[in-house]
């Protein structure tokens, strides 16, 4: 049974829901003195350190960090074809999504003569993290890779950890599902050790393949690869923290409690630290959800998993008076994933303000976004949906502006700069205007 927190006839303040809310141990700050100190080790030692850390926490080391192209090839000639066809498909979906996703260059004419042109570059060079611990997620490959591409990205390299049954290599349907988006470059190097390789860069084991730093890491994972993402921001770029995974479930007395239950179980089974969550006004949808959950959940080679998700503080089942106390509740839990199961669902989808994605009816279910909606799976958990993003075509670009000002437009805005610049003291400011005031003036004497 499902821990429950009964908010009916509660008036709370932002705060107050928040603590009120399930939130587990996923928080990297509860590993960051750990993972500060092999980052550190990290950027002191290389490769051939985080190589040590996979060894340990992995269990084998690979006979170098990039993985060879012929491997990588013989991973996609033993790939189910079926397997192959639905990456393929997936791949298709996930495409069409991202490359709408690319924003046009615009130019605003500011005054006649002054423009301000805004232009997306991709970023240079980018490390996308793929996990590879408790489960393996090709999956995750073509959530990176894709809107990466499709951005425009020039060079980028996957890291996964290294697989003790297939020689050290990451998972080969990682690898295959790299060959199918053209990706050559592969790293077998796993969790926070991944990311610090990735953001400070070395020298493979042969003493002279450069593994050239990256200026961007994206990408889910624990709750270590996480809390080294947190420590490299600043040094790289990274994207929203994608953490374990979470489900919020909005419903009320109309939703189908099976289909709600073996939801809130998908994600569960991610990860001991993952979250599944039901908010409610119904008490006979949470009894029956409990149920289900009691005599169905965990039955398979991730019971131990779901079971001790489920059964953590940040797993449980809250009762609300109606849907607009669950939509202020799910607005303060923010979760990755929601999803509504109501009479009205895509009216209240309109008014969500935080979720990292929401999954509308009774037929979008998480698992649908988590492989071939066409969505991205790359999600930010934890809280995090306040305020961050999904992973997207926007992760790899930045808007930058172009500044392009005649004379004449200049010198119509050069008193208003003047001003604004002795106002702020910064007299060298108002000189750059000024000389070429002057230079104008001295043109127009006889
Ligand atoms: N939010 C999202 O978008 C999203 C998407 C997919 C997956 N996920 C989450 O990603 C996570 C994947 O986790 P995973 O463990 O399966 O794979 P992972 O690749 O993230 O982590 C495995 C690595 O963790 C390291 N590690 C393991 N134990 C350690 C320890 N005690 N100390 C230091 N490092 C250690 C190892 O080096 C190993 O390579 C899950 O929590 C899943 O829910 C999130
Ligand atoms: N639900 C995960 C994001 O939290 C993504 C995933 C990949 N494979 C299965 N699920
Ligand atoms: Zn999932």
């Amino acid at each position: 049974m499902l821990v429950r927190t009964d908010l009916r006839g509660r008036t709370l303040t932002t705060a107050q829901l928040r603590a009120a809310m399930p939130r587990g141990g996923s928080d990297p700050s509860a590993v960051m003195d750990k993972v500060a100190a092999l980052v550190q080790d990290i950027h002191k030692h290389g490769a051939s350190a985080a190589l040590s850390y996979g060894e340990k926490f992995d269990g084998i080391r690979p006979t170098s960090v990039r993985v060879p192209a012929a491997v990588i090839d013989a991973a996609l000639d033993s790939t189910d074809d079926a397997v192959k066809d639905a990456l393929n498909e997936a791949i298709r979906r996930i495409r069409m999504v991202h490359a709408a996703q690319r924003p046009d260059r615009h130019t605003v004419t500011v005054v006649p003569g002054g423009t301000v042109t805004e232009k997306w570059i991709p970023v240079g060079r980018v490390g996308l993290y793929v996990p590879g611990g408790k489960a393996v997620y090709p999956s995750s490959v073509v959530m990176n890779v894709v809107p990466a591409q499709e951005a425009g990205v020039q060079s980028l390299v996957v890291a996964s950890p290294p697989q003790t049954d297939n020689d050290g290599w990451p998972h080969p349907t990682i690898l295959a599902a790299c060959a199918l988006l053209g990706v050559e470059e592969v790293w077998a190097v796993g969790g926070a050790q991944a990311v610090a390789l990735l953001a400070y860069g070395g020298v493979d084991t042969d003493d002279a393949t450069v593994l050239e730093p990256v200026d961007l890491v994206t990408g889910p994972g624990n709750v270590f690869v996480t809390a080294a993402k947190r420590l490299v921001r600043g040094v790289v770029g990274i994207d929203a923290e994608a953490g374990p995974s979470e489900i919020a479930v909005l419903a009320d007395q109309t939703a189908n409690p099976t289909f709600v239950a073996a939801d809130m179980v998908s994600q569960a089974e991610h990860d001991p630290l993952a979250a599944s969550v039901l908010i409610t006004d119904s008490e006979e949808l949470a009894d029956a959800v409990d149920m289900y959950i009691d005599t169905e959940a965990g039955k398979d080679v991730t019971a131990e998993r779901i079971n001790t998700a489920l059964a953590g503080p940040q797993s449980g089942i809250i009762l609300v008076d109606d849907m607009e106390q669950g939509l202020q509740v799910v607005n303060a839990y923010a979760a990755e994933h929601l999803e509504i199961h109501t009479a009205d669902a895509a009216t209240l989808a309109d008014r969500v303000q935080s979720a990292g994605a929401i999954f509308v009816g009774s037929y979008s279910p998480v698992p649908l976004g988590d492989y071939a909606a066409g969505s991205n799976h790359v999600l930010p958990t934890c809280g995090s949906a306040r305020y961050n993003a999904g992973l997207s075509t926007y992760t790899f670009l930045k808007p930058v502006h172009l500044i392009d000002y005649n004379e004449e437009a200049l010198l119509g805005i050069a008193d208003a700069i003047q001003t604004l610049a002795s106002e702020e003291v910064l007299p060298a400011h108002g000189t750059s205007l000024e000389v070429r005031k002057q230079a104008a003036a001295a043109r127009q004497q006889p």
